[in-house]
Protein backbone atom coordinates (compact mmCIF):
# COMPACT_ATOMS: atom_id res chain seq x y z
CA UNK A 1 0.00 0.00 0.00
CA UNK A 2 1.20 3.46 -0.84
CA UNK A 3 -0.93 6.02 0.16
CA UNK A 4 -1.42 6.55 3.84
CA UNK A 5 -4.96 7.24 5.32
CA UNK A 6 -5.61 10.66 6.69
CA UNK A 7 -4.10 11.86 9.83
CA UNK A 8 -6.58 12.91 12.45
CA UNK A 9 -6.65 16.20 12.08
CA UNK A 10 -7.02 16.06 8.43
CA UNK A 11 -9.46 13.38 8.32
CA UNK A 12 -11.61 15.96 11.04
CA UNK A 13 -11.07 18.73 8.46
CA UNK A 14 -12.68 16.64 5.62
CA UNK A 15 -15.78 14.79 8.32
CA UNK A 16 -16.35 18.98 8.66
CA UNK A 17 -16.99 19.23 5.01
CA UNK A 18 -18.97 16.34 4.56
CA UNK A 19 -21.41 15.84 7.96
CA UNK A 20 -23.88 18.19 6.85
CA UNK A 21 -24.64 16.37 3.34
CA UNK A 22 -25.43 13.13 5.38
CA UNK A 23 -29.34 12.56 5.78
CA UNK A 24 -29.06 11.07 9.21
CA UNK A 25 -26.59 14.07 10.54
CA UNK A 26 -29.67 15.58 12.43
CA UNK A 27 -28.33 19.51 13.10
CA UNK A 28 -28.30 20.47 9.30
CA UNK A 29 -29.05 23.80 10.30
CA UNK A 30 -26.49 24.70 12.13
CA UNK A 31 -22.59 25.23 11.39
CA UNK A 32 -20.22 22.70 11.93
CA UNK A 33 -17.27 24.43 13.83
CA UNK A 34 -15.08 21.40 14.58
CA UNK A 35 -14.73 17.84 15.10
CA UNK A 36 -13.16 15.69 17.06
CA UNK A 37 -11.85 11.94 16.64
CA UNK A 38 -13.08 10.26 19.92
CA UNK A 39 -12.34 6.74 18.89
CA UNK A 40 -10.64 5.15 15.72
CA UNK A 41 -10.16 1.95 15.32
CA UNK A 42 -8.77 -0.01 12.66
CA UNK A 43 -11.09 -3.07 12.10
CA UNK A 44 -9.34 -4.67 8.87
CA UNK A 45 -6.38 -3.62 7.03
CA UNK A 46 -4.59 -4.84 3.75
CA UNK A 47 -3.31 -3.47 0.45
CA UNK A 48 -7.19 -3.24 -1.17
CA UNK A 49 -8.67 -2.56 1.83
CA UNK A 50 -8.62 -0.88 5.04
CA UNK A 51 -11.47 -0.34 7.86
CA UNK A 52 -12.16 1.86 10.75
CA UNK A 53 -14.78 2.48 13.21
CA UNK A 54 -14.19 5.92 13.73
CA UNK A 55 -16.68 7.79 16.62
CA UNK A 56 -16.27 11.73 16.58
CA UNK A 57 -17.77 14.66 18.67
CA UNK A 58 -19.17 17.51 16.38
CA UNK A 59 -19.05 20.84 18.19
CA UNK A 60 -21.19 24.04 16.88
CA UNK A 61 -22.38 27.29 18.23
CA UNK A 62 -25.80 26.29 17.83
CA UNK A 63 -26.12 23.28 19.61
CA UNK A 64 -24.78 20.63 22.10
CA UNK A 65 -22.40 18.78 21.24
CA UNK A 66 -23.62 15.68 19.09
CA UNK A 67 -21.59 12.20 19.25
CA UNK A 68 -21.54 10.68 15.67
CA UNK A 69 -20.44 7.49 14.15
CA UNK A 70 -18.88 6.87 10.92
CA UNK A 71 -17.85 3.51 10.02
CA UNK A 72 -15.15 4.13 6.98
CA UNK A 73 -13.44 2.16 4.09
CA UNK A 74 -10.47 3.35 2.71
CA UNK A 75 -9.51 1.70 -0.63
CA UNK A 76 -6.67 2.35 -3.31
CA UNK A 77 -9.28 3.47 -6.07
CA UNK A 78 -12.83 3.97 -5.36
CA UNK A 79 -15.20 1.53 -7.39
CA UNK A 80 -17.73 3.98 -9.83
CA UNK A 81 -20.55 2.72 -6.91
CA UNK A 82 -18.79 3.90 -3.78
CA UNK A 83 -17.64 7.68 -5.75
CA UNK A 84 -21.16 8.99 -4.28
CA UNK A 85 -20.44 7.61 -0.48
CA UNK A 86 -16.93 9.41 -0.65
CA UNK A 87 -15.09 11.96 1.37
CA UNK A 88 -13.78 15.16 0.08
CA UNK A 89 -10.24 14.51 -1.40
CA UNK A 90 -7.47 15.43 1.86
CA UNK A 91 -5.13 18.63 1.04
CA UNK A 92 -2.40 15.95 0.61
CA UNK A 93 -1.94 12.72 -0.90
CA UNK A 94 -4.27 10.16 0.92
CA UNK A 95 -6.49 6.99 0.57
CA UNK A 96 -9.53 8.33 -0.62
CA UNK A 97 -11.96 7.60 2.19
CA UNK A 98 -16.00 7.07 2.09
CA UNK A 99 -18.70 5.84 4.01
CA UNK A 100 -17.91 2.23 4.88
CA UNK A 101 -21.54 0.98 5.15
CA UNK A 102 -22.55 1.36 1.58
CA UNK A 103 -19.73 -1.60 1.09
CA UNK A 104 -20.31 -5.39 2.01
CA UNK A 105 -16.81 -6.39 2.42
CA UNK A 106 -16.78 -3.19 5.72
CA UNK A 107 -20.04 -4.68 6.73
CA UNK A 108 -18.02 -7.76 7.02
CA UNK A 109 -15.80 -7.04 9.36
CA UNK A 110 -18.96 -6.29 11.44
CA UNK A 111 -20.67 -9.85 10.77
CA UNK A 112 -17.08 -11.55 11.39
CA UNK A 113 -17.25 -9.20 15.15
CA UNK A 114 -20.69 -11.21 16.23
CA UNK A 115 -19.11 -14.40 14.44
CA UNK A 116 -16.48 -13.99 16.49
CA UNK A 117 -14.11 -14.83 13.78
CA UNK A 118 -12.40 -10.98 13.61
CA UNK A 119 -10.87 -9.84 16.25
CA UNK A 120 -13.45 -6.54 17.67
CA UNK A 121 -10.72 -4.12 19.41
CA UNK A 122 -12.40 -1.40 21.23
CA UNK A 123 -15.76 -2.91 19.99
CA UNK A 124 -17.68 -5.12 21.96
CA UNK A 125 -20.31 -7.55 20.12
CA UNK A 126 -22.64 -9.35 22.55
CA UNK A 127 -25.12 -12.07 21.73
CA UNK A 128 -28.31 -13.05 23.21
CA UNK A 129 -28.43 -16.41 24.18
CA UNK A 130 -27.67 -19.69 22.06
CA UNK A 131 -27.30 -17.09 19.13
CA UNK A 132 -25.27 -18.04 16.17
CA UNK A 133 -23.79 -15.75 13.79
CA UNK A 134 -22.58 -16.67 10.46
CA UNK A 135 -19.45 -15.05 8.97
CA UNK A 136 -20.16 -14.73 5.27
CA UNK A 137 -23.91 -13.58 5.40
CA UNK A 138 -24.66 -11.01 2.16
CA UNK A 139 -24.91 -7.76 2.95
CA UNK A 140 -27.18 -5.20 1.67
CA UNK A 141 -27.92 -1.75 3.07
CA UNK A 142 -31.61 -0.60 2.94
CA UNK A 143 -31.38 2.49 0.90
CA UNK A 144 -34.29 4.26 2.43
CA UNK A 145 -31.43 6.13 4.66
CA UNK A 146 -32.98 7.89 7.74
CA UNK A 147 -32.09 8.70 11.13
CA UNK A 148 -29.43 5.67 11.27
CA UNK A 149 -28.19 3.08 8.82
CA UNK A 150 -29.54 0.34 8.71
CA UNK A 151 -28.33 -3.35 6.66
CA UNK A 152 -29.51 -6.49 5.75
CA UNK A 153 -27.48 -9.66 6.68
CA UNK A 154 -28.32 -12.48 4.60
CA UNK A 155 -31.74 -11.35 4.47
CA UNK A 156 -32.60 -12.67 8.09
CA UNK A 157 -31.08 -10.32 10.10
CA UNK A 158 -31.05 -6.24 10.18
CA UNK A 159 -27.56 -4.62 11.67
CA UNK A 160 -29.03 -1.23 12.45
CA UNK A 161 -26.16 0.75 13.16
CA UNK A 162 -26.89 4.17 15.46
CA UNK A 163 -25.02 7.30 13.39
CA UNK A 164 -26.15 9.85 16.58
CA UNK A 165 -24.84 7.77 19.94
CA UNK A 166 -25.44 9.47 23.63
CA UNK A 167 -23.53 7.69 26.58
CA UNK A 168 -25.42 4.72 28.04
CA UNK A 169 -27.98 2.00 26.81
CA UNK A 170 -29.76 2.95 23.74
CA UNK A 171 -33.74 2.39 24.28
CA UNK A 172 -34.35 0.62 21.03
CA UNK A 173 -31.92 -2.11 22.89
CA UNK A 174 -33.02 -1.91 25.89
CA UNK A 175 -36.23 -1.78 25.15
CA UNK A 176 -36.42 -4.64 22.53
CA UNK A 177 -34.25 -6.67 25.12
CA UNK A 178 -37.02 -6.25 28.05
CA UNK A 179 -39.72 -7.36 25.64
CA UNK A 180 -37.90 -10.05 24.26
CA UNK A 181 -37.58 -11.48 27.84
CA UNK A 182 -41.03 -11.35 28.41
CA UNK A 183 -41.84 -13.00 24.99
CA UNK A 184 -43.51 -9.84 23.35
CA UNK A 185 -44.43 -11.49 19.89
CA UNK A 186 -45.13 -8.02 18.25
CA UNK A 187 -41.21 -6.93 17.70
CA UNK A 188 -38.60 -8.60 15.72
CA UNK A 189 -36.43 -10.38 18.47
CA UNK A 190 -32.92 -9.36 19.06
CA UNK A 191 -30.26 -10.92 18.47
CA UNK A 192 -27.36 -8.50 19.41
CA UNK A 193 -25.75 -5.60 20.09
CA UNK A 194 -22.10 -3.79 19.64
CA UNK A 195 -21.23 -1.41 22.16
CA UNK A 196 -17.79 0.80 22.44
CA UNK A 197 -16.33 3.06 25.54
CA UNK A 198 -16.21 6.43 24.53
CA UNK A 199 -15.01 9.33 26.62
CA UNK A 200 -15.19 6.69 29.48
CA UNK A 201 -18.93 5.71 29.33
CA UNK A 202 -20.18 2.25 27.80
CA UNK A 203 -22.29 3.06 24.78
CA UNK A 204 -24.45 1.28 22.32
CA UNK A 205 -23.06 1.80 19.01
CA UNK A 206 -25.34 -1.17 17.13
CA UNK A 207 -28.22 -3.37 17.28
CA UNK A 208 -29.04 -6.77 15.42
CA UNK A 209 -32.55 -8.05 15.30
CA UNK A 210 -34.51 -10.86 12.67
CA UNK A 211 -35.44 -9.48 9.63
CA UNK A 212 -38.62 -9.10 9.00
CA UNK A 213 -38.54 -10.26 4.97
CA UNK A 214 -42.41 -10.44 4.11
CA UNK A 215 -43.40 -7.25 5.23
CA UNK A 216 -44.82 -3.67 4.42
CA UNK A 217 -44.55 -0.53 6.64
CA UNK A 218 -48.31 0.79 8.06
CA UNK A 219 -47.69 4.12 6.13
CA UNK A 220 -47.20 2.15 2.66
CA UNK A 221 -50.45 -0.14 3.35
CA UNK A 222 -52.43 3.15 4.89
CA UNK A 223 -51.42 5.12 1.57
CA UNK A 224 -52.84 1.80 -0.54
CA UNK A 225 -55.83 2.26 1.17
CA UNK A 226 -56.23 5.71 0.54
CA UNK A 227 -55.66 5.97 -3.26
CA UNK A 228 -57.84 3.65 -3.63
CA UNK A 229 -60.72 5.18 -1.88
CA UNK A 230 -59.93 8.51 -4.03
CA UNK A 231 -60.20 6.29 -7.19
CA UNK A 232 -63.35 4.58 -6.43
CA UNK A 233 -65.66 7.87 -6.31
CA UNK A 234 -68.79 6.03 -5.21
CA UNK A 235 -67.59 4.06 -2.21
CA UNK A 236 -66.87 5.24 1.17
CA UNK A 237 -64.13 3.60 3.11
CA UNK A 238 -65.92 0.56 4.36
CA UNK A 239 -66.82 -0.47 1.01
CA UNK A 240 -62.97 -1.03 0.02
CA UNK A 241 -61.27 -3.92 -1.34
CA UNK A 242 -58.43 -2.57 0.35
CA UNK A 243 -60.48 -1.18 3.77
CA UNK A 244 -58.19 -0.45 6.14
CA UNK A 245 -59.93 -0.40 9.58
CA UNK A 246 -59.39 -4.17 9.75
CA UNK A 247 -55.90 -3.56 9.98
CA UNK A 248 -55.88 -0.87 12.41
CA UNK A 249 -57.86 -2.71 14.79
CA UNK A 250 -55.34 -4.91 14.94
CA UNK A 251 -52.92 -2.64 15.15
CA UNK A 252 -54.65 -1.11 18.13
CA UNK A 253 -54.68 -4.56 19.86
CA UNK A 254 -50.57 -5.03 18.82
CA UNK A 255 -49.76 -1.62 20.07
CA UNK A 256 -51.63 -2.53 23.22
CA UNK A 257 -50.13 -5.60 23.73
CA UNK A 258 -46.66 -3.78 23.75
CA UNK A 259 -47.25 -1.61 26.39
CA UNK A 260 -48.81 -4.13 28.77
CA UNK A 261 -45.55 -5.33 28.34
CA UNK A 262 -44.00 -2.47 28.54
CA UNK A 263 -45.88 -1.60 32.16
CA UNK A 264 -43.97 -4.41 33.83
CA UNK A 265 -41.04 -2.61 33.52
CA UNK A 266 -40.19 -0.41 37.03
CA UNK A 267 -41.43 2.87 37.13
CA UNK A 268 -45.19 2.22 35.93
CA UNK A 269 -47.64 4.46 37.91
CA UNK A 270 -50.96 6.22 37.97
CA UNK A 271 -50.53 9.83 37.29
CA UNK A 272 -52.24 13.46 36.39
CA UNK A 273 -50.93 15.29 33.57
CA UNK A 274 -48.66 17.71 35.74
CA UNK A 275 -47.90 21.68 35.23
CA UNK A 276 -44.53 20.56 34.59
CA UNK A 277 -45.43 18.74 31.01
CA UNK A 278 -47.78 21.38 30.11
CA UNK A 279 -44.80 23.82 30.62
CA UNK A 280 -42.82 21.28 28.26
CA UNK A 281 -45.62 21.32 25.35
CA UNK A 282 -45.65 25.35 25.58
CA UNK A 283 -41.62 25.85 25.54
CA UNK A 284 -42.05 23.28 21.89
CA UNK A 285 -45.01 25.39 20.83
CA UNK A 286 -43.00 28.13 21.79
CA UNK A 287 -40.17 26.97 19.24
CA UNK A 288 -42.97 26.17 16.53
CA UNK A 289 -43.81 30.16 17.14
CA UNK A 290 -40.21 30.98 16.57
CA UNK A 291 -40.10 28.84 12.87
CA UNK A 292 -43.68 29.05 12.16
CA UNK A 293 -44.90 32.79 13.45
CA UNK A 294 -48.42 32.29 12.13
CA UNK A 295 -48.76 29.64 15.23
CA UNK A 296 -49.03 32.34 17.69
CA UNK A 297 -52.43 32.47 16.97
CA UNK A 298 -53.00 29.37 18.90
CA UNK A 299 -51.50 29.95 21.47
CA UNK A 300 -54.14 30.69 23.81
CA UNK A 301 -56.06 28.18 22.90
CA UNK A 302 -53.23 25.39 22.98
CA UNK A 303 -53.08 26.07 26.51
CA UNK A 304 -56.02 25.81 27.24
CA UNK A 305 -56.20 22.57 25.88
CA UNK A 306 -53.17 21.51 27.80
CA UNK A 307 -54.40 23.31 31.04
CA UNK A 308 -57.49 20.88 30.84
CA UNK A 309 -55.66 17.94 30.77
CA UNK A 310 -54.15 18.96 34.06
CA UNK A 311 -57.75 18.90 35.35
CA UNK A 312 -58.64 15.18 33.95
CA UNK A 313 -57.39 12.97 36.69
CA UNK A 314 -54.69 10.35 36.73
CA UNK A 315 -53.91 8.05 33.43
CA UNK A 316 -51.25 5.31 33.75
CA UNK A 317 -47.38 6.33 33.10
CA UNK A 318 -44.45 3.70 32.11
CA UNK A 319 -41.69 3.10 29.48
CA UNK A 320 -43.33 3.49 25.77
CA UNK A 321 -42.26 3.72 21.99
CA UNK A 322 -42.11 7.59 22.00
CA UNK A 323 -42.25 7.78 18.11
CA UNK A 324 -44.92 6.15 17.29
CA UNK A 325 -46.69 6.45 13.66
CA UNK A 326 -47.57 4.49 10.59
CA UNK A 327 -43.87 3.76 9.28
CA UNK A 328 -42.95 2.23 12.48
CA UNK A 329 -45.26 -0.86 12.32
CA UNK A 330 -44.42 -3.82 9.94
CA UNK A 331 -46.95 -6.23 9.06
CA UNK A 332 -46.03 -9.52 8.71
CA UNK A 333 -48.34 -12.63 6.97
CA UNK A 334 -48.68 -13.24 10.69
CA UNK A 335 -48.73 -10.32 12.70
CA UNK A 336 -48.02 -6.33 13.23
CA UNK A 337 -44.75 -5.37 14.68
CA UNK A 338 -43.41 -1.97 16.20
CA UNK A 339 -39.98 -1.28 15.48
CA UNK A 340 -37.22 1.50 16.27
CA UNK A 341 -37.99 2.08 20.25
CA UNK A 342 -35.59 4.94 19.84
CA UNK A 343 -38.15 7.56 20.83
CA UNK A 344 -38.51 11.33 20.19
CA UNK A 345 -35.10 12.42 18.31
CA UNK A 346 -34.92 15.67 19.72
CA UNK A 347 -35.42 14.58 22.89
CA UNK A 348 -31.97 13.17 25.23
CA UNK A 349 -31.51 9.29 25.92
CA UNK A 350 -31.98 10.51 29.78
CA UNK A 351 -35.46 11.67 28.73
CA UNK A 352 -36.44 9.23 26.46
CA UNK A 353 -36.29 6.96 29.37
CA UNK A 354 -38.28 8.81 31.88
CA UNK A 355 -41.93 6.97 32.08
CA UNK A 356 -44.17 8.96 30.27
CA UNK A 357 -48.42 8.42 29.22
CA UNK A 358 -48.90 5.52 26.97
CA UNK A 359 -51.68 7.77 25.71
CA UNK A 360 -48.78 9.78 23.64
CA UNK A 361 -48.34 6.87 21.58
CA UNK A 362 -51.73 6.10 20.85
CA UNK A 363 -51.66 10.24 19.99
CA UNK A 364 -48.94 8.97 18.07
CA UNK A 365 -51.33 7.11 15.79
CA UNK A 366 -54.10 8.71 15.51
CA UNK A 367 -51.80 11.91 13.94
CA UNK A 368 -50.58 9.22 11.32
CA UNK A 369 -54.08 8.23 10.63
CA UNK A 370 -55.09 11.75 10.10
CA UNK A 371 -51.01 11.95 7.45
CA UNK A 372 -52.46 8.98 5.37
CA UNK A 373 -55.64 10.25 4.79
CA UNK A 374 -55.36 13.76 4.39
CA UNK A 375 -51.46 13.78 2.69
CA UNK A 376 -52.88 12.40 -0.94
CA UNK A 377 -54.75 15.53 -1.21
CA UNK A 378 -52.74 17.74 -3.27
CA UNK A 379 -53.84 21.01 -1.57
CA UNK A 380 -54.32 19.41 2.18
CA UNK A 381 -54.59 22.89 3.55
CA UNK A 382 -58.00 24.03 5.47
CA UNK A 383 -59.27 25.93 2.13
CA UNK A 384 -59.69 22.26 0.62
CA UNK A 385 -63.28 21.69 1.24
CA UNK A 386 -63.63 19.52 -1.84
CA UNK A 387 -65.34 15.94 -1.88
CA UNK A 388 -62.27 14.44 -1.30
CA UNK A 389 -61.36 15.94 1.69
CA UNK A 390 -64.58 14.93 3.37
CA UNK A 391 -63.55 11.36 2.40
CA UNK A 392 -60.36 11.63 3.50
CA UNK A 393 -61.96 13.01 6.97
CA UNK A 394 -64.04 9.62 6.87
CA UNK A 395 -61.38 7.72 6.47
CA UNK A 396 -59.25 8.99 8.97
CA UNK A 397 -62.25 9.09 11.34
CA UNK A 398 -62.86 5.48 10.63
CA UNK A 399 -59.36 3.84 11.42
CA UNK A 400 -58.53 6.01 14.62
CA UNK A 401 -62.09 4.63 15.71
CA UNK A 402 -60.92 0.64 14.70
CA UNK A 403 -57.63 1.77 16.56
CA UNK A 404 -59.32 2.77 19.36
CA UNK A 405 -61.60 -0.55 19.79
CA UNK A 406 -58.45 -2.54 19.11
CA UNK A 407 -56.74 -1.06 21.84
CA UNK A 408 -59.03 -0.65 24.90
CA UNK A 409 -60.06 -4.51 24.04
CA UNK A 410 -56.75 -5.13 25.55
CA UNK A 411 -55.73 -2.31 27.49
CA UNK A 412 -58.73 -2.20 29.44
CA UNK A 413 -59.48 1.38 28.87
CA UNK A 414 -60.98 3.23 26.06
CA UNK A 415 -58.40 5.95 24.83
CA UNK A 416 -61.36 7.66 23.77
CA UNK A 417 -62.67 7.85 27.72
CA UNK A 418 -59.38 10.17 28.66
CA UNK A 419 -60.45 12.71 25.90
CA UNK A 420 -58.59 15.62 27.54
CA UNK A 421 -55.68 13.84 27.92
CA UNK A 422 -55.62 12.40 24.47
CA UNK A 423 -55.99 15.67 22.88
CA UNK A 424 -53.44 17.26 24.45
CA UNK A 425 -50.95 14.54 23.28
CA UNK A 426 -52.53 14.83 19.60
CA UNK A 427 -51.66 18.80 19.84
CA UNK A 428 -48.24 18.36 21.52
CA UNK A 429 -47.51 15.85 18.25
CA UNK A 430 -48.66 18.41 15.78
CA UNK A 431 -46.67 21.23 17.18
CA UNK A 432 -43.78 18.65 17.22
CA UNK A 433 -44.15 17.50 13.01
CA UNK A 434 -44.95 21.65 12.39
CA UNK A 435 -41.19 21.34 13.56
CA UNK A 436 -40.24 18.53 11.77
CA UNK A 437 -41.86 19.41 8.62
CA UNK A 438 -40.98 23.25 8.76
CA UNK A 439 -37.20 21.70 8.89
CA UNK A 440 -37.08 19.26 6.73
CA UNK A 441 -40.36 19.05 4.28
CA UNK A 442 -42.46 22.17 4.23
CA UNK A 443 -44.06 21.35 1.83
CA UNK A 444 -45.95 18.66 4.20
CA UNK A 445 -46.08 21.23 6.56
CA UNK A 446 -50.06 22.17 5.67
CA UNK A 447 -50.76 18.67 7.25
CA UNK A 448 -49.81 19.82 10.96
CA UNK A 449 -51.18 23.13 10.41
CA UNK A 450 -55.01 21.83 10.07
CA UNK A 451 -54.68 19.42 13.09
CA UNK A 452 -53.56 22.70 14.81
CA UNK A 453 -56.22 24.90 13.60
CA UNK A 454 -58.52 21.98 14.35
CA UNK A 455 -57.08 21.09 18.17
CA UNK A 456 -56.80 24.52 19.57
CA UNK A 457 -58.40 27.20 17.15
N1 LIG B 1 -36.99 -5.92 11.94
C1 LIG B 1 -37.15 -5.38 10.73
N2 LIG B 1 -37.46 -6.14 9.65
C2 LIG B 1 -37.60 -5.59 8.42
N3 LIG B 1 -37.44 -4.27 8.15
C3 LIG B 1 -37.14 -3.48 9.20
C4 LIG B 1 -36.99 -3.98 10.53
N4 LIG B 1 -36.69 -2.93 11.35
C5 LIG B 1 -36.66 -1.85 10.56
N5 LIG B 1 -36.93 -2.17 9.27
C6 LIG B 1 -36.93 -1.26 8.10
O1 LIG B 1 -35.85 -0.37 8.26
C7 LIG B 1 -36.30 0.99 8.23
C8 LIG B 1 -35.50 1.79 9.23
O2 LIG B 1 -35.67 1.25 10.53
P1 LIG B 1 -35.79 2.16 11.82
O3 LIG B 1 -35.59 1.28 13.01
O4 LIG B 1 -37.07 2.95 11.77
O5 LIG B 1 -34.52 3.08 11.63
P2 LIG B 1 -34.27 4.64 11.82
O6 LIG B 1 -33.99 4.80 13.29
O7 LIG B 1 -33.07 4.88 10.97
O8 LIG B 1 -35.50 5.41 11.37
C9 LIG B 1 -37.80 0.91 8.58
O9 LIG B 1 -38.52 1.93 7.97
C10 LIG B 1 -38.20 -0.45 8.04
O10 LIG B 1 -38.61 -0.33 6.70
O1 LIG C 1 -37.46 9.28 11.27
P1 LIG C 1 -38.45 8.87 12.32
O2 LIG C 1 -39.23 7.65 11.95
O3 LIG C 1 -37.82 8.75 13.66
O4 LIG C 1 -39.59 10.01 12.50
C1 LIG C 1 -39.48 11.33 11.99
O5 LIG C 1 -39.82 11.33 10.61
C2 LIG C 1 -41.19 10.96 10.31
C3 LIG C 1 -41.40 11.08 8.81
O6 LIG C 1 -40.62 10.15 8.15
C4 LIG C 1 -42.16 11.89 11.03
O7 LIG C 1 -43.50 11.36 10.85
C5 LIG C 1 -44.49 12.22 10.30
O8 LIG C 1 -44.68 11.84 8.94
C6 LIG C 1 -45.15 10.48 8.77
C7 LIG C 1 -45.36 10.27 7.28
O9 LIG C 1 -44.15 10.41 6.58
C8 LIG C 1 -46.46 10.27 9.52
O10 LIG C 1 -46.86 8.89 9.43
C9 LIG C 1 -46.28 10.61 10.99
O11 LIG C 1 -47.52 10.48 11.68
C10 LIG C 1 -45.77 12.04 11.11
O12 LIG C 1 -45.49 12.35 12.48
C11 LIG C 1 -41.88 11.85 12.54
O13 LIG C 1 -42.76 12.77 13.18
C12 LIG C 1 -40.42 12.25 12.77
O14 LIG C 1 -40.11 12.10 14.16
Amino acid sequence: MTLPVSPDDVLAQQLVQWLPSRRWYAAKNSAVDGVRILLRETLSADDALIVEHVVIAVDSAATDTQLYQVPLGYRPGLPDHLLAWALPEAPTPTLPAYDGLRDPDVIACYTKGFAGTASAGALQFDLTADYVVEPGLHARVLEAEQSNTSVVLGESLLLKVFRRIEPGINPDVELHRALGEVGCEFVAPLRGWIDAVVEGSQTTVAMLQDYAANSADGWSMALTSVRDLFAEADLHADELGTDFAGESERLGIAVAKVHADLARLPGASLRPMGSGAVAGMLERLDLAVAAIPELAAYRDGARALFEAATDAGPTPVQRIHGDLHLGQVLRTPERWLLIDFEGEPVKSIAERQQPDSPLRDVAGMLRSFDYAGHHALGDAGPSNTSQRMFRATEWTERNCSAFCDGYGSIAGFDPRDHAAVLLAYELDKAVYEAIYEARHRPQWLPLPMRAIARLAG
